[in-house]
């Protein structure tokens, strides 16, 4: 797998006239999960997206090595194209090798995208950023939606992809069931 990783050194993020949080550092490397924590409204989303590079810090630098994918509440997926060929779509310009991570979507293939329920969306999202081939990957709730059972599938493909050498950031409020993973709690930089 490609090289990947971040640094993001004292970042502080503004929505409106609000600092959500500010002086937030942290680093992932190959092979690590980092989960950035905390309740609603504190700042997740939109530090996901700042180290994305979809927003502006409000001051900090973020470093990234490798290609990354992203999750969020937005499916990147075609909702008016049945499922296979609205990911097929993605498998033609992303031109990466097929994964082994199954998400149960066989049945689903030929169901219209918008028809989904939400935990078949969010599995459908995840499909899209296992067949990316990119290193590092960043889920914004990804287990959302999700029963026990896909939960845990979801969080076991997390786990294989930092096994083969990728990084993965996921921004939750929910525990994770993961080993070893880097807790980031955005209420410790809330000003
Ligand atoms: N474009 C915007 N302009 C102004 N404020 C915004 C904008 N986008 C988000 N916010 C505010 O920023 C704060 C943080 O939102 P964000 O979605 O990053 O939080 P979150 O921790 O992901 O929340 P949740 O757990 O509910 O998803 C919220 O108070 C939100 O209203």
């Amino acid at each position: 797998m490609q090289e990947c990783g971040l640094v993001a050194t004292d970042i502080a993020c503004r929505r409106g006239d609000r600092i959500l949080f500010r002086g937030l550092s942290f680093d992932l490397s190959e092979g690590e999960v980092v989960h950035l924590a905390g309740p609603n409204g504190i700042g997740k989303s939109s530090l996901i997206r700042i180290l994305a590079g979809l927003l502006r810090p409000f001051a900090g630098t973020v470093e990234r090595t490798g290609g990354l994918a992203l999750s969020d509440e937005r499916l990147a997926l075609d909702g008016h194209e049945p499922l296979e060929r609205a990911l097929a779509f993605w498998r033609r310009i992303d031109r990466a090798p097929q994964v082994e991570a199954d998400f149960g979507l066989a049945d689903l293939l030929d169901v219209p995208v918008r028809y989904l329920s939400t935990g078949q969306r969010k599995r459908a999202a995840l499909a899209r950023v296992a067949a990316s081939g990119a290193p590092l990957w960043l889920l914004d709730e990804p287990l959302n939606g999700l029963d026990t059972h896909w939960s845990c599938i979801a969080q076991a493909a997390i786990k294989a992809h930092c096994n083969a050498g990728g990084a993965v950031i996921i921004a939750s409020h929910q525990p994770l069931s993961l080993d070893a993973v880097k807790v980031v709690e955005l209420l410790d930089f809330k000003p």
